[in-house]
């Protein structure tokens, strides 16, 4: 229970015009003080809709059930107060295109001071402005680019303002949901690698999310793959892009060449077919229809998440326990 973010038994379910949409089923997910644990899978299998819950911001059309533990306290039925204390301070997100949330009017040093001045009114102005500087070094950036406005800064380097900005308010946990996707592979693998460094050294924990199962095997110490909202394989990272369990995790690292690759691609090459709708999902697993290794049985039940091999668990039928 010493686990920083512990997500337990989290469904979510997003009423829609057309009936219930579960986006998030049963995923149970921990992170540890220090730890990037990766969330990998194509879009649509949920990966957002679990970051939003985790600070309470998903739509107010999402049912919500389970437990989001961060440091203990469960953030589904969290007091409101207590949950804006939380945002920031105790745990921050990167949103996804977060390149474009910058204010184009304000200097990038004024919106990175503006989380410390809200949730820590006692830091005079002084302090507040040498941790800026810090935080732009810590990032990569010289801390006299404060005074610079978004649009004298290039697409990486205003990422790398988002990602001081989450670490503001020396937060113990963030939550990245493709913090990187909108800049070229080079640029992506140079924001990831000062992320997870900086993670590290500042004993933050961190979920970072990603379609790109190669990214997160680079930069992430467990990796954890959705598909149809539910974690289909979990494990140590470097072990589960190199020798994958569940045919899924094979598809997905099979498409995506490694970080640096000008020729990565965004959908499994190797993958007939789209990820399935959630509110049709197939009988039993919801990867068959899609699967190499898929027979009849698989349509009868939905397989467990279980161990198959120390330390890696998967939820397939096929794959024996060994
Ligand atoms: N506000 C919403 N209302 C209804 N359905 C939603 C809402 N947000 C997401 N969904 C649906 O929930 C499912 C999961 O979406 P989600 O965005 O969490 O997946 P994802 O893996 O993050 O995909 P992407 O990378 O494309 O964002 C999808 O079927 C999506 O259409």
């Amino acid at each position: 229970m010493s686990d920083l973010l512990r997500i337990e038994d989290l469904s979510v379910t997003y009423r829609t015009e057309e009936g219930p949409l579960p986006a998030v089923r049963d995923v149970t997910l921990a992170v540890d003080r220090g730890e990037v644990v990766g969330v990998a899978g194509e879009s649509g299998c949920g990966k957002s809709t679990l970051a939003s819950t985790i600070l309470r911001l998903q739509p107010a059309s999402a049912t919500v059930t389970g437990r989001v533990l961060v440091d203990g306290e469960d953030v589904v039925t969290m007091r409101w107060g207590d949950l804006r204390a939380l945002r920031w301070a105790g745990a921050s997100i990167v949103f996804q295109g977060a390149l474009h949330s910058l204010n184009a009017v304000r200097r990038v040093g004024q919106q990175i001071a503006e989380p410390i001045q809200l949730h820590e009114p006692g830091v005079g102005d002084a302090e507040v402005e040498r941790r800026v500087g810090d935080l732009l070094e810590q990032v990569g950036l010289p801390a006299a680019r404060a005074k610079a406005y978004p649009h004298q800064l290039s697409g990486g380097q205003r990422q790398r303002v988002m990602i001081a900005m989450a670490l503001a308010c020396r937060p113990d946990l963030v939550v990245a949901d493709e913090p990187t996707t909108a800049l070229d592979v080079m640029v992506q693998a140079q924001v990831l690698d000062v992320l997870s460094a900086l993670v590290r050294e500042l004993g933050v924990g961190m979920l970072l999310i990603s379609h790109d199962l190669s990214v997160l095997a680079e930069t992430s110490d467990r990796i954890a793959v959705m598909y149809g909202g539910r974690v289909v394989e979990q494990g140590p990272a470097a072990q589960l892009f190199t020798d994958p369990v569940h045919p899924y995790t094979a598809a997905l690292g099979a498409s995506f060449p490694r970080v640096g690759d000008p020729a990565a691609r965004y959908a499994p090459a190797g993958l007939a077919g789209d990820p399935p709708d959630p509110r049709y999902l197939p009988p039993g697993c919801s990867f068959h229809p899609r699967c190499p290794i898929g027979t009849d049985e698989c349509t009868a039940a939905e397989p467990v998440l279980e161990t198959k091999r120390p330390g890696r668990d998967a939820a397939c039928i096929r794959v024996e326990v060994s």
